[in-house]
């Protein structure tokens, strides 16, 4: 571990924002010492009462001090809370587009439940430190001023204090490895809550279809919880002894003055009052620096899961690089697209392969209609992923027009597809498309006959609450919209009635062929094979059958597979 990952939260401010410059060091460190000059200038007033009263002098001192303070400490913490908010978005917007140039492998390894948990929870608990961080820096600053203060009346009770409080602190960071190790497993033990609490509310409806599989989802839930409050019960007692301990330091620290301070030096004689006063005038600010330290410690483990996150999300972009910020090719205007000895393999935590897909060899050729048949667990959705680029290709190559695809153009590469997986996700909004013409996309509705259940308004779709069928269809509008050379539809027309089956087999799929689209269809529909070009069946992962191709259509191209 770096000492900049020791230091945690401010090197993670410093790096993302720079904001932790000299006039924020010189202002927390003013408003320390203004605070301690007020104690200094209130004991010297208060001595004076005896002798006349104080002077105006200790009035402006008294005044300018509070001044100080009062510009410094409002300064310091809205810097910091302007840092700390800068910070945090800076990491998110970072990690959202990180997470978009990621390849899809990456982003299934890492799960959407814990990336979610990370840019949400772990991103909100650097915001909440942040402030109260730089008042307790602000704090340890008086302190030590103070301390200073304590010097000059009485060496002596100085070096008592600092031995009381450097004890103090030992014991309250000797468990420091310990707490945040202990918080690092809560963390993690949250994140698996809240993987099960997503299952609850995403199977919500088999869970209370079935008491059964409702409780166990339900004791899941509780078990993990449990195990997070066994865990933080633990790491938050060894805090709390501790508390015990710096409270026990801080009152034998006052103790010390009248019992212990004596038998040391006589030079001390009048002055007790005064560090008295001076002790107590820490106590507050010191439980709070005190009291910082688990917060800390749970805001380092914050930070260190979002650099975890980041160190992932780096490590799959190095793994496949690829140099387009975004699409810089048009690439739209190919003529064949070649797959040459394309396979991927998935893989278990230990490394062993579990499924694979390929070699393929297979081309696709515009204005072509492929259909992609194949038993459930074929490949046929992998295959999908692979030919869109979605997913690297371990070996092999895609050729558009005789050319490589490589990391310069991969992006305008999947560029030319609009795609509807089977598990697609429906914006609400119309992203990504400029200008939108909204009687075209009232058209659209009509012809995939859900106007009367969706419009479009305010560049949004005015309902998506819809049925399975009705959703596929609106993601075909969107489809349409999109206007890209290449459609792939995995099983649209699975969930759709049996007239609007023909319309898609027998209208939409000869009215996109006739308009130059290439389309790539899963389908389990072998009454509707007529309306492909080529028919290929996938079985485990290999491309083995393909049907002739309908009488007068030209012949496959496909090798191997
Ligand atoms: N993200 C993943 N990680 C690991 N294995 C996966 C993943 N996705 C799919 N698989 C495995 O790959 C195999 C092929 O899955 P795929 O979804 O490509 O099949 P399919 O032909 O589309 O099936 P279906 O007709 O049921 O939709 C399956 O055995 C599945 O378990």
């Amino acid at each position: 571990m770096t000492l900049s990952h020791r230091l945690g939260l401010f090197s993670f401010l410093q790096e993302e924002t720079g904001g932790l410059d000299l006039k924020m060091a010189i202002l927390v460190a003013s408003s320390g010492v203004a605070n301690a000059i007020s104690l200094a200038v209130i004991n010297a007033s208060v001595e004076a009462l005896g002798k006349g009263g104080p002077s105006w002098q200790h009035f402006a001192w008294f005044a300018l001090s509070i001044l100080l303070f009062v510009y410094a400490l409002r300064h310091v913490l809205h810097q910091s809370t302007r840092i700390a908010e800068r910070a945090v978005c800076n990491v998110r917007v970072r990690l959202a587009d990180k997470i978009r140039r990621c390849d899809l492998v990456a982003i299934e390894a890492i799960g959407g439940g814990d990336i979610h948990a990370r840019i949400s929870q772990d991103t909100a608990a650097v915001v909440q430190t942040a402030r109260p961080l730089f008042a307790a820096a602000q704090a340890v600053v008086m302190i030590l001023f103070t301390l200073i203060y304590i010097a000059l009346v009485s060496p002596a009770a100085m070096l008592l204090c600092l031995a009381l409080i450097g004890g103090g602190a030992v014991i309250y960071l000797k468990d420091r490895r310990a707490y945040e190790s202990g918080l690092r497993a809560a963390s993690r033990e949250v994140d698996g809550m809240s993987q099960t609490l997503d299952g609850l509310l995403r199977g919500f409806k088999e869970v209370r279809i079935n008491s059964r599989k409702g409780d166990d989802v339900v004791a899941e839930f509780e078990s993990r919880a449990s195990r997070v409050r066994d865990i933080r019960i633990e790491v938050m007692i060894l805090f709390s002894n501790n508390i015990v301990f710096v409270e026990l330091f801080l009152l034998s620290l006052l103790g010390a003055i009248p019992f212990v301070l004596p038998l040391l030096t006589d030079v001390f004689s009048g002055s007790e009052t005064k560090i008295v006063a001076a002790i107590l005038f820490f106590f507050g600010p010191l439980g709070n620096v005190m009291g910082m330290i688990p917060t800390l410690s749970e805001t380092n483990v914050s930070v260190g899961n979002l650099r975890a996150l980041e160190a992932q999300l780096d490590a799959a972009l190095a793994r496949s690089p690829e140099s387009e910020a975004r699409p810089t090719h048009d690439l739209s205007g190919f003529s064949r697209l070649d797959f040459v000895g394309l396979r991927f393999a998935y893989h278990d935590a230990e490394g062993n392969e579990t499924f694979a897909v390929g070699p393929v060899d297979l081309t696709l050729r515009r204005g072509e209609v492929l259909f992609l048949v194949g038993g459930n667990g074929s490949g046929k959705t992998t295959l999908l992923k692979l030919l869109t680029a979605l997913y690297p290709p371990q070996t092999g190559t895609i050729l558009l027009d005789g050319a490589e695809i490589g990391a310069g153009n991969r992006q305008s590469y999947r560029d030319l597809f609009s795609a509807i997986f089977a598990d697609f996700h429906l914006f609400e909004k119309l992203h990504g498309l400029a200008r939108i013409d909204p009687d075209r996309v009232a058209a659209l509705l009509r012809q995939m006959d859900i106007a009367h259940k969706t419009g479009f308004a305010d560049g949004q779709f005015t309902n998506i609450r819809l049925s399975t069928g009705q959703r596929k269809r609106l993601a075909l509008v969107v489809s349409y919209l999109e206007d890209k050379p290449i459609a792939v539809f995995d099983e649209v027309a699975a969930d759709q009635d049996p007239p609007f089956r023909h319309y898609f087999y027998h209208t939409l799929l000869p009215d996109l062929k006739a308009a130059g689209k290439t389309v790539v269809v899963v389908s389990h529909d072998d009454r509707y094979f007529d309306a492909a070009d080529r028919v290929l069946r996938m079985e485990y992962g290999r491309l083995v059958e393909i049907a002739p191709p309908a009488p007068g259509e030209p012949g496959h191209d496909t090798r191997g597979g």
